[in-house]
């Protein structure tokens, strides 16, 4: 099939769909020059990551597409119930990265404990005067261990999120739409296996109120899922970090929590506005930001072009 991957793909996707037998075009296209050049090259396979969107007059104005690959997991730039409806095949690689971005909520948890957003702008620009200053941030810093963390969501990433957790030593609570018993499984090196039976809860104001960490891992949601209600249920000094999607949390309510001092600090790598956040982020010192980096990683891109690559030469074959 004639594949257009838009927003990139790893060398071992191209390299698998290649062998497979695809042919694969490797381009940015802008997207207002998007439907031209599909219809130009008989695209059949549309390839995107978040940063191309696969809305309804895309979909129309390309009737030679069969297959839209998201390489990744949110598929909120696709509508996918549109171009099913039309017989379009939609895919993704749900699982391929939730360890990358389980990772990187941690990274960010460590910094925000640490401070080490804090130093990273002060450090090159300041003197002594202000070192000092700098050192007594430190003070404020807290451990990881013996912590309460919230996460918001269970499915591979929140999985992978609590293992770690464990790992450090701190308390878990789970919030899902609705309260379950599940097990999860931390696997050492030596291949022993521990299950712990993890008990989520659907209670936001029994979950927020004792939280010293909170981290958000379900899809977009319609409206704010935490919003200045939900800052009053939580206890002063939380860190929070947004790995999820813009407007999961509401960012002019979140830069109020922390100037209240209801929030000690906050990362985000996703925001309402993307490519370029509101600027009252960027410039804020308790901010710790990451521009939509969490599946980022070699070892993830690697999974996701493979998973790609494997679900296309299969569907391939029922258009032959
Ligand atoms: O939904 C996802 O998979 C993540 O948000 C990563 O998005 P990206 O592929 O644009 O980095």
């Amino acid at each position: 099939m004639k594949i257009l991957a838009n927003d990139g793909i790893s060398k071992a996707g191209k390299k698998a769909l290649e062998e497979g037998g695809q042919e694969l075009l490797e381009n940015k296209i802008p997207q207002e020059e998007l439907a031209d050049f599909i219809n130009q090259n008989n695209v059949e396979v549309l390839l995107v990551r978040s940063a191309t969107k696969v809305r309804q007059d895309l979909i129309d104005a390309c009737p030679s597409l069969k297959i839209i690959g998201r390489g990744g997991v949110g598929m909120d730039n696709i509508d996918v119930e549109y171009a099913r409806g039309k017989g379009i095949k939609v895919i993704n690689t749900p699982s391929a990265s939730s360890r990358s971005v389980a990772e990187m909520v941690f990274a960010h948890f460590l910094s925000l404990a640490r401070f080490l957003h804090e130093s990273n702008r002060m450090m090159p620009l300041e003197g002594e005067s202000k070192f000092n200053d700098l050192k007594k941030s430190y003070s404020k810093a807290v451990e990881l261990s013996g912590k309460t963390l919230g996460v918001i969501g269970f499915g591979g990433i929140g999985k992978e999120v609590v293992k770690m957790a464990i790992a450090f030593g701190m308390q878990v609570k789970v919030l899902t739409t609705k309260a379950r018993t599940e097990s999860i499984s931390l696997k050492f090196f030596d291949g022993q296996r521990v299950d712990f039976q993890i008990e989520t809860t659907d209670n936001m104001e029994e979950f927020l109120k004792d939280l010293d960490f909170l981290t958000i891992n379900t899809p977009k949601t319609d409206g704010y899922l935490i919003d200045n209600e939900q800052f009053k249920m939580m206890k002063d000094g939380i860190f929070i970090v947004n790995t999820a999607r813009g407007g999961v949390i509401n960012e002019k309510s979140l830069i109020d929590a922390i100037e209240a001092g209801k929030v000690a600090g906050a990362a985000l790598d996703v925001f309402e506005e993307e490519p370029t956040p509101a600027l009252s982020l960027l410039m804020n010192p308790a901010l710790s930001l990451s521009p939509h980096l969490g599946g980022n990683t070699v070892d993830a891109q690697e999974k996701i072009g493979t998973e790609l690559a494997e679900q296309i030469i299969e569907l391939s074959k029922s258009y032959k």
